[in-house]
């Protein structure tokens, strides 16, 4: 993940090759894929991976392999057959899954997911153990009073990032509810930290198709100036 001028921006849960061809026109850098996410409305089978992965690499976007799966085995011939270069660990998958996926394929950029839930960091004791297995990036991401993870539209506490960022030794990915609104994070878009914004719910229209309108507007509003090409 390079070549960068403010925050990146990954949009996630793309399900078909129009999907993935708009989400490159608005202007995202990365869009997710979901494999093993089970009964997930945007869950793929290793065959549609493949195609979208190749879908998103013609259409200039880079494809992110998102998943819950913990089973190293499992990932290896998705992450094989499509050739994804970059695998977000959306569970409370451990350390050691991040040290063999990173061992087993040379160049894999591996994302691990960080939990915040009422201010508390789910994984804090093993952020150490992440960074040490070969964490490449952190995505902070909410998870809600009742336990759900993973797009829910719920927004961090700017506050709670910023008390867990002097525990971070690779940069991170901002994600829950990012929406045009980078309110609580200027100072921070084009530095070292944060390297960009996820966004899946703030990305589609009330019916929750994609909106391309609204992607644009939050490619705009994480750049460190406004950007006319965006
Ligand atoms: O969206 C899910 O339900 C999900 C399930 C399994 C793995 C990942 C999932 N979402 C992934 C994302 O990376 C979302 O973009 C992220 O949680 C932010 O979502 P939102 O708060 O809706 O913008």
């Amino acid at each position: 993940m390079t070549g960068r001028r403010g925050a990146l921006l990954k949009v996630c849960g793309a399900t078909s090759a129009t999907e993935v061809r708009l989400l490159a026109e608005a202007g995202a850098d990365y869009v997710g894929l979901w494999f093993g996410v089970t009964g997930g409305p945007a869950d793929l089978t290793v065959d549609e991976l493949v195609t979208l992965a190749g879908e998103a690499r013609a259409a200039g976007i880079h494809p992110v392999l998102v998943t819950f799966l913990g089973a190293v085995d499992a990932l290896h011939e998705a992450i094989t057959r499509s050739g994804i270069r970059h695998l977000q660990l959306h569970a409370y998958q451990a350390p050691g899954a991040v040290a063999a996926l990173r061992r087993a394929h040379d160049g894999l950029s591996v994302l691990k997911v960080l939990h915040l839930r009422d201010g508390q960091c789910l994984e804090e004791r093993f952020i150490g153990a992440y960074q040490r297995a070969g964490t490449t990036m952190f995505l902070l991401d909410k998870t809600t009073a009742t336990g759900r993870v993973g797009s829910t539209g719920h927004r961090l506490d700017p506050a709670e990032v910023r008390a867990l960022m002097p525990r971070l030794s690779v940069p991170f990915l901002l994600a829950g509810g990012v929406s045009a609104d980078s309110g609580g994070y200027h100072d921070l878009i084009g530095g070292p930290s944060l390297h960009g914004v996820d966004v899946d719910t703030g990305a589609r229209d009330p019916l929750g198709g994609f909106d391309s309108g609204r992607i644009s507007s939050i490619a705009r509003a994480w750049q460190p100036f406004p950007d006319p090409l965006r």
